[in-house]
Formats: structure tokens, C-alpha cells, sequence
């Protein structure tokens, strides 16, 4: 049976034993738009608990790598299998709920709903999933706590700085304890200082649960934090490097 949103694939949770099983894996995944050729025969390997930065020059196909494997976009060529599921079996609604479910996404602005409370933005996924709306509040509320947010919950989310969104953004993504976090440039709209802090907070709470973070960056300070570094030129891995 095809998995759909009232039917939706089963958790992918390994039993002891299998916690080797990579938590994504790209097979010669090419993409392009129009005639723009972004990804080029792309293979990945990601295992649970890793931290892999992507990184590579302005235009290289990093985005797209990312949305392929979070599976928000579909690749015109070979397959991604993430979390035991290969994404072109499942139709658009059993995606999302596999990516709400067991999957957090951090993207450049933060991406919040402006004129929702954050603790309501941070609640989303919890929502969306038929949580019930105390549980999820109270869940938010802890959440962001976790990012140093506990003050900020009563506020909307366009009464936020640029730094306290990313953080917001941060306790969305992590209010899952999702098996896999992906981030896209999740640092470039804040300073230097707020830039690190952030980072430091998605690193150490996706450590501290055991999830698996691919992070897309054009910083080489940041790609330096990964225990490994995937990098694209021109559609292609380049170079792999296992950093620790
Ligand atoms: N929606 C789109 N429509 C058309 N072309 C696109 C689209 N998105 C990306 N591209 C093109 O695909 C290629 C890869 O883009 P992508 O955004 O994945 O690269 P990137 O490495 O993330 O770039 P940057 O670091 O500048 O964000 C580029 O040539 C880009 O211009």
C-alpha cells in the first residue's frame, strides 16, 4: 500500500541492532531546473548521531542538496531514502508528515509565522500532528527554554530580533527530538557572536539526543564543528573529509 497522510509510513525506528542503519542515503541523486543543471550524480551517506556540513562555493547545488534529502523537493534522477523510507514511494502528504514527525528543518531566516505568539510557532509541529494544545504549549514552552527563549513565549514572532527568531526557529525544529536536523545557512542572518551561540545550541541539543545534523554552509568556521564535510563543485562532491 502506498503510503498516504491518513495512512502513513510506519516510524522507522530501528531495535537494537540496527542503530548502524544510515538515517539518509543519496544514491546518484541529479537535479536540475529548466536548464540550470544544481545537482549532478550526488551520492550521500549520513549515519545516526554524525554532523555533515555541505559546503562549496555560492551556486554549487547545497540548497538543493538539502531540499532533496529533507524531500521538499523530488530529484529528477536516483533516490533518497531517509529514515528507512525512499521518498519517491511516498506522495507529498506522507512526506510531510515523516518530516513533521521525525525530522526538523532550520532554514536561513528562521521562517516563523509573524503574527502567531512564538510559543504557538514553537507548538507547530505538535499541532499540526493533532497534539493537544496544552501539551504542545507546555512542550514549547520547554523548548524554549532549551534555546533561552523562556521570556519570549507571550510575544509574536515579529516582536523578535533576528537572533531570537533563529533560536525560536532553533526550539521549532527541536521540539520533535528529531531523528534527523536539517539547516540551511541557520547562522547567516545574525552577527558573528549570536551566530556562534546559536550554532553551539543546535549542535550541543541535537548531540545531546543522538540526532543526525546535516548542515548546509559557505563558512568554513562553521563547517569546522562537523564530524565530517561534504564538499560540492558544480552539482558534484568534490571532496569528502572526515574532520573528528
Ligand atoms: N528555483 C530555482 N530556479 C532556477 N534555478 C535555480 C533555483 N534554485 C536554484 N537554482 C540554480 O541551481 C543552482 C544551485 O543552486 P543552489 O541554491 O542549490 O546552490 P547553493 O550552493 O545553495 O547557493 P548559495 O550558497 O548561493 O545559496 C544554481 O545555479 C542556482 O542558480
Amino acid at each position: 500500500m502506498t503510503p498516504t497522510a491518513e495512512n502513513p509510513p510506519p516510524a522507522a525506528d530501528a531495535p537494537a541492532g540496527e542503530a548502524a542503519d544510515p538515517v539518509l542515503t543519496l544514491r546518484a541523486v541529479s537535479h536540475a531546473y529548466a536548464r540550470t543543471p544544481a545537482l549532478r550524480e550526488v551520492s550521500l551517506t549520513v549515519h545516526p548521531g554524525e554532523v555533515v556540513a555541505v559546503t562549496g562555493p555560492s551556486g554549487c547545488g547545497k540548497s538543493t542538496l538539502l531540499h532533496v534529502a529533507a524531500g521538499l523537493l523530488l530529484p529528477q534522477a536516483g533516490s533518497v531514502r531517509l529514515l528507512g523510507q525512499d521518498l519517491a514511494d511516498l506522495d507529498e502528504p506522507a512526506r510531510a508528515v515523516l518530516r513533521r514527525r521525525q525530522v526538523g528543518i532550520v532554514l536561513q531566516y528562521g521562517q516563523l509565522v509573524p503574527d502567531l505568539s512564538v510559543e504557538d510557532n514553537v507548538a507547530l509541529p505538535l499541532l499540526l500532528d493533532g497534539g493537544e494544545l496544552d501539551a504542545a504549549r507546555t512542550a514549547a514552552r520547554d523548548a524554549l527554554a532549551r534555546v533561552g527563549l523562556e521570556q519570549a513565549g507571550a510575544a509574536t514572532a515579529q516582536e523578535l530580533s533576528g537572533g531570537q527568531a533563529q533560536r525560536a526557529a532553533i526550539a521549532r525544529a527541536l521540539i520533535t527530538s528529531p531523528r534527523v536536523l536539517f539547516a540551511d545557512e541557520p547562522t547567516a542572518s545574525l552577527d558573528a557572536v549570536a551566530g556562534a551561540d546559536a550554532l553551539d545550541l543546535l549542535l550541543s541539543v541535537a548531540r545531546r539526543d543522538g540526532g543526525a545534523v546535516v548542515l548546509v554552509t559557505h563558512d568554513n568556521t562553521t563547517a569546522a564543528l562537523a564530524d565530517r564535510e561534504v564538499r560540492l563543485r558544480d552539482g558534484s562532491v568534490e571532496r569528502e573529509s572526515v574532520l573528528r
